[in-house]
């Protein structure tokens, strides 16, 4: 055992008080009765590193050259803290700290390495690393006495100066992620879907010569009356699968062809007879014979009030000239065009066209249809009570939403099958458009999707693309226990749905959040989150460079 006794002198701090020679004297009393000399720099400040290189090695070894040296990279903390909250801390004249001032510790050892020295690193904050440099600067003293003999067998067994064990970081705060603003909910693009009625399966016939097309997923969605009349009709009417395959080979000819003149052949061929065009160009009808195209005609004027009658058959859609099979619903002589059109709207959108002047007119087709909220919107209206459709609307909106998840986890008159990795999932071309930019140009457009009835996504799995759609249905993530998060991150940034990405990430922080509350390890998901970012990264900074041509 021995008894050690020090002083510390802190030569930077006594530059500010001296003048030159009262530096010089002191500075040869400091160094010149040195055991070791701790040679301190800021991790936050690169200059100070390279001060320790060009000034104070040097001085030290002008003025000790036997003394032992250690270097220290001081207030560490930095490296793991809040940038922005210390620099609003610091004194307001004092240089702010940006975070590519923070020196990694490789950059100290490196210069250490340089000038053959220990290198430690502290903070006074963390209280990390303090005894380190105290119990390793003594080393370093004891040991450079070692070769006079007095000190030699006492000091045979201090240890040179240890490596440093590493710094644990503080954990991480959980990162916060900004929830871009929700997409406004697709009222209006369903209302222009209604005017534009791009992937109808509806056509209405009102007074033997207006034709309203229009969607089953919207109108059955919105009313009991069309969703018992649509799913009726699912179930009772025959199969028209072979119908759609025809179609599809028509469809495909007819397109090709459309702007030569028909190849009378053609549709002979595919026993299809073009029919006179119609005055104003609008339906482009070509029937095709009815035993191959048309279901039995059902009759409906004793199921509801309005109705003739419904069948199917393939009918040429005004908006993108393909041929579809559509159901043909005929409605009675006291349904008029105008007012009807209303009612559609209503049941697109939730909301009633206030320019509708045949109030009276509207009220009677609502009641004849059954659509009940609609009828009541009218009557505040003509009781001059229209602030209350606010609430209906919004109530209107909530059952539209519930009854919309249910035709996608049934499959209800959908429209489209994606065919995935590991099954397949029906859905409904109309609502698709309303909610995604990329579906809309998938189907809305000439890609060939928009006349198929089946998509091949196979590198997408089913539990991925189930929560894109439910996402792309109510605007919310539903999340299940074989949902692989990062998968879907993926898929959302695929189909440009920034919103969906947000609420991805923030279900993937919770998640592990919630994991290591629970003691269960998450460094390999992490790792795989931060590799997955690292490639996007990537990609953003070649495209980047790509398009700024560097
Ligand atoms: N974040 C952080 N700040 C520290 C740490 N150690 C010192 N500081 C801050 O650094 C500033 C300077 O600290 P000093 O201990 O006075 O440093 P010095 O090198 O002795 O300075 P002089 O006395 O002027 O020579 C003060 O604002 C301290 O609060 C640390 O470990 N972490």
């Amino acid at each position: 055992m021995y008894q050690l006794s020090g002083q510390l002198i802190s030569t930077a701090s006594a530059k500010r008080s001296l003048n030159v020679h009262g530096m010089l004297l002191m500075k040869r009393f400091a160094y010149g009765r040195s055991d070791v000399v701790v040679l301190c720099f800021s991790i936050a400040n690169p200059n100070s590193l390279n001060h320790v290189k060009t000034t104070w090695y040097q001085e030290i070894k002008h003025f000790c050259p036997r003394t032992p040296v250690i270097l220290v990279g001081c207030q560490l903390d930095l490296r793991y803290a809040d940038l922005e909250a210390v620099n609003r801390a610091r004194r307001p004249l004092a240089r702010p700290i940006k975070r590519g001032d923070i020196l990694p510790p490789e950059r100290g050892r490196e210069v250490a390495k340089e000038l053959g020295i220990p290198y430690y690193e502290t903070s006074v904050f963390d209280q990390f690393g303090i005894k380190d440099v105290f119990d390793n600067a003594i080393r370093a003293a004891l040991i450079s006495r070692r070769h006079l003999q007095f000190w030699k067998s006492y000091l045979k067994k201090v240890k040179k100066p240890l490596l440093q064990a590493p710094f644990l970081p503080p954990k991480a705060p959980p990162p916060v992620i900004k929830i871009p603003e929700c997409p406004v909910p697709s009222t209006n693009e369903a209302g222009y879907l209604l005017d534009s009625p791009l992937c109808a399966d509806v056509m209405f016939v009102l007074q033997e010569q207006s034709h309203i097309f229009a969607h089953k997923i919207y109108l059955a969605t919105s009313s009991s009356k069309f969703y018992d009349l649509f799913l009726m009709e699912c179930e009772e009417s025959p199969d028209l699968t072979e119908m759609q395959y025809n179609k599809e080979h028509i469809s495909r000819d007819f397109l090709s062809r459309r702007n030569d003149d028909i190849d009378e052949a053609t549709l002979k061929m595919s026993d299809a007879k073009l029919p006179t065009p119609e005055s104003d160009g609008t339906l482009k009808t070509l029937e095709l014979k009815a035993e191959d195209t048309s279901s039995a005609t059902k009759a409906l004027s004793s199921w509801g009030k309005g109705f003739v009658s419904m069948h199917k058959k393939i009918q040429v859609n005004p908006i993108s000239n393909r041929m579809c099979p559509v159901t043909v619903v005929k409605m009675d002589s006291s349904v008029q065009a105008g007012p009807f059109k209303t009612v559609l709207q209503f049941l697109y959108t939730g909301q009633l066209n206030e320019s509708e002047k045949d109030l009276t007119k509207l009220a009677q087709i609502a009641e004849i249809l059954e659509v009940f909220d609609l009828r009541m919107m009218v009557e505040n209206i003509m009781n001059k009570e229209a602030f209350m459709n606010e609430e209906i609307t919004k109530a209107f909106h909530v059952r539209k939403a519930n009854r919309i998840k249910e035709c996608l986890c049934k499959g209800t008159f959908s429209d489209v099958t994606f065919k995935l990795d590991d099954g397949s999932i029906n859905a409904h071309k109309p609502l698709l458009i309303c909610s995604c930019e990329w579906m809309s140009a998938m189907f809305g457009g000439s890609f060939v999707e928009s006349s198929n009835s089946e998509v091949l996504l196979l590198t997408i799995n089913k539990t991925s693309m189930q929560a894109v759609l439910d996402y792309l249905y109510t605007k919310q993530l539903s999340s299940s226990q074989e949902l692989d998060t990062l998968e879907l991150i993926a898929l959302a940034n695929r189909f440009c749905l920034p919103h969906l990405v947000a609420l991805a990430e923030q279900h993937a922080v919770q998640e592990l959040t919630k994991a290591s509350m629970n003691d269960i390890a998450i460094d390999g998901d992490v790792l795989s989150y931060l590799e997955f970012a690292q490639i996007i990264r990537n990609i953003l900074r070649d495209t980047a460079g790509r398009l700024c041509g560097t």
